[in-house]
C-alpha cells in the first residue's frame, strides 16, 4: 500500500470528518483555500509582472485567500549579477506594483525571493515578502542559507557573491494560519523549520523555490514532505519551472502538502505556468499534533549537549 493511501486511510479513520447537508463534497466550513503559482520567470520585469497579474486573477476567481509565488518571481537574470542591477528597496515602485495586485484582487500574496536592494551596490537580499489583501506589506524574511554549491553534473552556484544573508527567523499570522517564511535552499536545513514550528508557532511553512533540475529530481518532494511530517505543518512550495535562458533551467513540481505528509495539490506535469489550489484545514494540524505529541516528546538542546559529552 502506498504511503499516500495509508495517509488517506488514516485521515478517514482518525481525523475529524465533515459532511455537507446535501451530501455533496464541498469545502469544509473551516477550511481556507490557498493557491501556489508556477512560472518561468525571465530577465524582463514587465513580462513577469504580466504573468503574475494573470495568475493573481485566476487564484482570486478560484476563491483562494493566499497565492504563493516562487523565488525570483519578478526577475531571473541571464547572467550573474544581473539581479543586483534591478534590485529595489522593499517599499520601492516594483513591490508597490505587486501590492496593488493584492489590493485589486483582495488576496494575500507570498512573494518569495524578491530582489531587495542590499547595503551596497554589489549586493541584494533574497527577500520573501508577505502582502495582505489590502496591499500592505505584513512581513519580510531575508534568505538565511545561500546557495553556494557545486551541483553534481550541473553548474557551480555562488549566491553569496551577490547576496547578503539574512539573520532573522520570521513567522506571520494570516487568514490561513501562522506562516513560517523560508526560501528555496533553506529547505535543506531542518533547524529553521523546527524553530518556525516549535518557537514561532508556524502552522503553514512556505518554501518558494527555484530548484535546479538535477537537485530537484533527486530531493525536492522528499525534503518537502519530510518538513511537513516532522513539523506537523502544511507546506506550500511554489516552484520556478523550465528554461529561463540558455544557461538556466529550474525543476518544476509546485506542491501543497498537508501536515500528515500527503500531497494535496500538484500542478499537472505538462504545465509550466499556472496555479494549483488546495484547502487548508487547521483542525487537521491540531489533530495530527494532538495524536502524535512530538512537541512534548522532543528533547531540548541541553539534553543533546549532555548526551554527546
Ligand atoms: O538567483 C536567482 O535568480 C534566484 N535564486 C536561486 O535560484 C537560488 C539561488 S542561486 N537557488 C537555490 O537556492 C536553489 C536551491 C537548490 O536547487 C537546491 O537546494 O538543490
Amino acid at each position: 500500500m502506498s504511503v499516500n493511501v495509508i495517509g488517506r486511510i488514516y485521515s478517514r479513520l482518525v481525523l475529524p470528518r465533515r459532511f455537507s447537508v446535501s451530501g455533496e463534497s464541498t469545502m469544509p466550513s473551516n477550511s481556507v483555500r490557498v493557491a501556489a503559482a508556477q512560472m518561468t520567470s525571465i530577465n524582463d520585469l514587465a513580462s513577469n509582472f504580466a504573468t503574475c497579474s494573470r495568475l493573481v486573477k485566476e487564484a482570486a476567481s478560484a476563491g483562494a485567500k493566499l497565492l504563493c509565488f516562487p523565488e525570483a518571481f519578478s526577475y531571473v537574470g541571464a547572467k550573474d549579477g544581473d539581479s543586483v542591477s534591478i534590485a529595489e528597496p522593499l517599499h520601492g515602485p516594483l513591490m508597490q506594483k505587486y501590492c496593488s495586485l493584492a489590493r485589486e484582487s483582495s488576496i494575500w500574496l507570498s512573494l518569495g525571493g524578491f530582489q531587495e536592494r542590499g547595503s551596497d551596490d554589489e549586493h541584494l537580499c533574497n527577500t520573501h515578502v508577505v502582502v495582505d489583501d489590502a496591499g500592505e506589506i505584513r512581513s519580510s524574511y531575508r534568505k538565511i542559507h545561500l546557495f553556494d554549491v557545486d551541483v553534481p553534473g550541473g553548474r557551480v552556484y555562488k549566491e553569496s557573491k551577490f547576496t547578503e544573508a539574512g539573520k532573522d527567523v520570521v513567522a506571520v499570522d494570516s487568514p490561513i494560519g501562522r506562516l513560517g517564511l523560508t526560501v528555496c535552499y533553506d529547505l535543506r536545513f531542518p533547524e529553521i523549520y523546527q524553530l518556525l514550528r516549535f518557537q514561532h508557532g508556524a502552522q503553514v511553512l512556505l518554501v518558494p523555490s527555484a530548484f535546479t533540475k538535477v537537485t530537484g529530481e533527486a530531493h525536492w518532494e522528499i525534503l518537502l514532505r519530510a518538513r511537513a511530517i516532522e513539523n506537523q505543518c502544511y507546506v506550500i512550495a511554489a516552484a520556478q519551472a523550465g528554461e529561463h535562458n540558455d544557461k538556466r533551467e529550474s525543476y518544476r513540481d509546485t506542491l501543497i502538502i498537508d501536515p500528515w505528509g500527503t500531497v494535496i495539490g500538484r500542478l499537472p506535469d505538462r504545465l509550466s505556468t499556472g496555479i494549483v489550489v488546495a484547502d487548508i484545514d487547521l483542525s487537521l494540524v491540531d489533530s495530527v499534533r494532538e495524536k502524535m505529541p512530538i512537541a512534548k516528546q522532543r528533547k531540548p538542546i541541553e539534553f543533546w549537549k549532555a548526551a554527546s559529552l
